[in-house]
């Protein structure tokens, strides 16, 4: 199987991540997505971040309707933060036969380099790379070159839609009280107005 793992806080998890990981599964032929929140995130500070199951819950909403989107707690299970060379490893020994790519967004990949053992983590793994909102076109290309030509890495830059969403909006608009309807699912909306969170 030909496996696309998308990692992300999920913040909560928006229409962003939903288009692009369809849109990626359908140009590269994935057999499935794999979604996997973070437990506790490296790169982000952890008062902002809502309880690892609250957001796995939101997933769960998210992509119940795609048959192709599929849900990993192993993040969330680990103690310690969470790593993507660790969780890497741990999805090999489970899909020792598949190919694996782990699906990034262009702000990501400019940040590739503070990744816990990132010359080991580009050498063991394809990544592709998602356009964003924000992030230079000729400096991802530039970057993705010279990551490939350094590391041996398998970096893979995909034409994708722009789309300007991001969590850290979403979260911001429900505290202003502003709709957040067509940027998450009608499902993730209502779970986060049940729940009051955000405010
Ligand atoms: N709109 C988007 N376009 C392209 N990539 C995205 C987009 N939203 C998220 N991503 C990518 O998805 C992955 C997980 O993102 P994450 O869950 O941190 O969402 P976020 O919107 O970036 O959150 P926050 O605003 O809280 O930083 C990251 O690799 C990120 O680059
Ligand atoms: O392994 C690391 O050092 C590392 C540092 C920053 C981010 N990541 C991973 O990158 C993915 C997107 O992260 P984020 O913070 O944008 O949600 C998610 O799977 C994180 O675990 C991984």
């Amino acid at each position: 199987m030909n496996i696309g793992i998308m990692g992300g806080t999920f913040n909560p998890i928006h229409h962003g991540h939903m288009i692009l990981s369809e849109f990626i599964r359908e140009e590269l032929s994935l057999d499935r997505i794999i979604f996997i929140p973070t437990g506790n995130p490296p790169h982000k500070d952890r008062r902002q971040v809502l309880d690892g199951q609250i957001r796995k819950e939101m997933i769960d909403l998210a992509i119940e309707s795609n048959k192709k989107f599929f849900l990993s707690t192993i993040e969330i299970d680990r103690n310690g933060i969470s790593y993507t060379i660790d969780t890497l490893r741990e999805l090999k020994s489970i899909y020792p036969k598949d190919q694996l790519y782990m699906i990034i967004g262009a702000d990501s990949l400019l940040e590739l380099h503070t990744w816990k053992d990132f010359e080991r983590l580009i050498s063991i793994t394809s990544f592709i790379v998602c356009n964003r909102y924000g992030s230079e076109n000729q400096e991802v290309i530039r970057r993705i070159n010279d990551l490939n030509h350094r590391y041996g890495g398998n970096i893979i830059g995909i034409e994708t839609p722009i789309i300007d969403i991001s969590s850290t909006n979403i979260r911001q608009r429900v505290k202003k009280n502003l709709s957040i309807k067509y940027l998450v699912s009608e499902s993730v909306e209502e779970y986060i107005s049940k729940n009051k969170l955000y405010k």
